[in-house]
């Protein structure tokens, strides 16, 4: 399998160069040539799978240039980590299918493509012999799940920028009461698109990148996605085994990576109907996909914090699907937007996004009341974010069934869960005593100069 860029200005590369370069060298984004397409028997065939075995069939399509047995271990010792055996369970709570994709050791779905990436990363670097230095933006959750998944590890260090104050506690000490040497936080005075926009000036600067041997743990690494896609063929099994009716996932969206994930699977063949893209009160996405209205606001602090972006980066990646994977015409809509702020879309492009999307957009109390009903009729807790996509099911979802993604714990957001429900949520083990464990995190401006000096003064 090859990988090329969505500005169409690479030479087509293989899954490993992919998962080393993260950013494409032309400013792009890495997809598949193609992307293969499951057969009904193929589909059949998988569907009592367990979650490794089923992952490593999904990956070994796409990761053709890692020898069979060293994939398999890398995916198997990934998961290890999980303390579910099913790795991301369905439950069914008030007729509402929900994917539980916080299992891993930071209690958010990252955890499930970062386990991987951090092993693979490892993996590659053992085979080259080099060293890397990870540069990662967080709104919350890929920072923690990043830092976890490569922590200790030889050859690699890791940079991470989150917005400073507007994470929630514990996602903050999360990432900064790891004091590992090879781990740095940086907390950037500014938004989460501030941190992505740096780490995306970091990597289109071709001469830093390479002298620093820079990495990408954001799901601008196409690793990331890939290993995403795995669970929505899981949650779609566990589901079709109970109902006839057609399936549409809904999806608490920030960086579209995790609903990208969706569509991947989509293309390959497994039957979703809907992709339902749900947002809070940063619902440029939403206004995109319901009026075709593409134009950039400023980011509102919600009590859903990893979805408070503007700038989702994988929407390139749709676009160029969306484009009929026309480079140029990607490339000319993001000039435009450099310019503008807006992107415009034709009608017949518009109605292309409606027969595979639908959005909601969800308010602050829309979200407090998701989660207090829920908690009163089922005893069920949802956190915020999944809050935010079961509420999009309720509204949109009128027929057919609704899976929605569980992205987060919910004692990761304590007090949101709290101002709903009236009680704070139980903390699982592996959170105790983690407010009173020293911090180590620099605090900086939104500023590239700085960070870039930074880290030119701490990586190895
Ligand atoms: C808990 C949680 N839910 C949802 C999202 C949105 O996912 P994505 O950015 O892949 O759209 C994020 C962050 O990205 C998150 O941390
Ligand atoms: N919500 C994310 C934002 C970064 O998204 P990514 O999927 O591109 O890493 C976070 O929690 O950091």
């Amino acid at each position: 399998m090859k990988y090329i860029s969505t500005r169409g200005n690479i030479q087509p590369v293989g899954f490993k160069e992919a998962v080393m370069m993260g950013l494409a060298t032309d400013g792009g984004l890495l997809l598949p040539e193609r992307i293969p397409a499951i057969d009904a028997a193929t589909l059949s065939s998988w569907r009592q799978l367990p979650y490794r075995e089923l992952a490593f069939r999904i990956i070994s399509l796409f990761a053709d240039d890692i020898p069979a047995n060293d994939l398999k271990r890398l995916i198997d010792s990934s998961y290890d980590s999980f303390d579910h055996k099913e790795i991301t369970p369905v439950v069914k709570e008030n007729g509402v299918y929900i994917a539980e994709l916080f299992h891993g050791p930071t209690l958010a779905f990252k955890d499930v493509a970062l386990q991987f990436l951090g092993n693979l990363f490892e993996y590659l670097l053992k085979e080259s012999g080099q060293k890397m230095n990870i540069v990662g933006a967080t709104s919350g959750d890929t920072g923690s799940a990043a830092i976890y998944g490569v922590r200790g590890k030889e050859n690699i260090n890791i940079f991470i920028l989150h917005p400073h104050g507007k994470t929630s506690p514990i996602q903050a000490r999360q990432m900064t009461t790891v004091l590992d040497a090879n781990v740095h936080n940086i907390a950037v005075k500014g938004t989460f698109d501030d941190c992505q926009n740096i780490v995306k000036e970091l990597f289109n600067d071709l001469t830093f990148k390479e002298k620093y041997a820079l990495g990408a743990v954001n799901s601008i690494n196409w690793a990331r996605v890939l290993a995403q896609v795995v669970y929505y063929f899981y949650a779609w099994f566990r589901v079709s085994d109970e109902v006839d009716s057609p399936i549409t996932f809904s999806v608490p969206t920030g960086n579209f990576g995790d609903i990208f994930a969706g569509f991947v699977a989509k293309r390959m063949g497994l039957p979703i109907d809907k992709l339902l893209l749900a947002t809070n009160e940063n619902n440029i996405l939403t206004r995109f996909i319901n009026e075709g209205d593409y134009s950039i606001g400023s980011v509102v602090q919600t009590v859903s914090p990893s979805m408070d972006i503007q700038v989702a980066s994988n929407f390139e990646r749709y676009l160029y699907y969306l484009f009929d994977e026309n480079p140029a015409r990607v490339r000319d809509i993001f000039t435009r937007f450099a310019a503008t702020g807006r992107m415009d879309f034709t009608d017949e492009e518009m109605r292309t996004v409606r027969r595979e999307f639908a959005s909601r957009s969800v308010n602050e109390q829309e979200t407090l009341d998701t989660i207090a009903a829920f908690h009163q009729e089922t005893g069920y807790l949802l956190d915020p974010h999944t809050a935010v996509g079961v509420k999009a099911a309720l509204a949109c979802v009128t027929d057919g069934t609704a899976v929605c993604l569980a992205t987060a714990h919910p004692a990761k957001f304590g007090e949101a869960v709290e101002k709903a429900t009236g009680t704070a949520p139980p903390f699982p083990a592996c959170l105790a005593g983690i407010e009173q464990l020293p911090t180590r995190c620099e605090i900086m401006e939104a500023n590239r100069t700085a960070i870039e000096k930074f880290i030119a003064e701490k990586a190895r």
